[in-house]
């Protein structure tokens, strides 16, 4: 069953002194939880500050696309400003994010892994359960908004893939034992702290900091054949070989040599 978001207990357990986070809100429904921070950090938002909404109207995907964002699912978005991160590193945050998620899914009985760069994958046939877009705030030094969309209820019949894309699922469609929305909101963003702090402690050194092989070792596309989407139109098509301390993943292209990927969509090949 889903309780009432309670904005208030969130913040008792998850808003400073008694945890992690600066601020926290709750709303029913907003355009974009993303956009919503965005301007927050323009106007001095601080570090740290947690947006969540029970539905979106306008919910933003990678690369242009919108975000199904219907009632039952949970729209998460952080503002980050790791001010003692090198701006080479920030790519990490939306890495890191999907490590969270990945700690969420399984923390309710649920198979997950990650298609690079920003997809949790769940069950045994990898359909996408979440979907993160992590933005850099424009105008604004090194403030990150990483927003995540998990989706929890069983999904309307009219959300359909994107283009090309992956099969949407959603944790109760998995079979999780958890379908809380606050109780997984609030997972999610324990999660994503201590990641998060851990990694920032490091300097944004993802190797110090483990976050790099925490990811290898749940991400699905290393060892997959793999096409990808780059700008353009380009398409690269090889063989996933592993992800660098810079986040990119490395793909051997079919011309035997390997090239560093650090956006794009991955398109992974299976066997007819
Ligand atoms: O897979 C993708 O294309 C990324 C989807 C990211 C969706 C989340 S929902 C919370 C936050 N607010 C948005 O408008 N988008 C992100």
């Amino acid at each position: 069953m889903d309780t009432a978001l309670d904005a208030e207990a969130l913040r008792a357990r998850l808003v400073a002194p008694n945890g992690p986070y600066s601020a926290l809100d709750v709303v029913e429904s907003t355009r974009s939880t993303n956009a919503d921070l965005a301007k927050a950090a323009v106007e001095g938002a601080a570090d740290r500050t947690v947006l969540i909404a029970l539905e979106q109207t306008a919910g933003q995907g990678r690369r242009g696309r919108t975000w199904s964002s219907p009632p039952g699912g949970l729209y998460v978005s952080v503002l980050f400003r790791p001010t003692d991160v090198h701006p080479q590193r920030l790519p990490w945050l939306n890495l890191i994010a999907g490590l969270a998620l990945v700690r969420v899914a399984q923390s309710v009985g649920v198979e997950a892994t990650l298609k690079w760069p920003n997809d949790l994958l769940l069950g045994p046939k990898r359909e996408k359960g979440a979907g993160i877009l992590s933005e850099i705030t424009a105008g604004v030094a090194q403030a990150v908004v990483v927003g995540i969309g998990l989706n929890v209820a069983k999904l309307p019949d009219d959300v359909q893939p994107a283009p090309g894309g992956l099969e949407p699922t959603s944790l109760e469609s998995a079979g999780a034992t958890e379908l809380d929305r606050a109780e997984l909101a609030f997972r999610l963003l324990v999660e994503l702290a201590q990641l998060e702090g851990v990694w920032r402690k490091n300097g944004g050194d993802a190797f110090e900091s483990g976050v790099l092989e925490e990811y290898q070792e749940h991400c699905a596309t290393v060892g997959e054949r793999v096409r990808v989407e780059l700008s353009g139109g380009v398409q690269l098509l090889g063989v996933a070989q592993r992800i660098e301390a810079d986040g990119t993943l490395v793909v051997r292209g079919t011309d035997g040599v390997d090239h560093g990927v650090s956006a794009g969509d991955v398109v992974h090949l299976r066997p007819a």
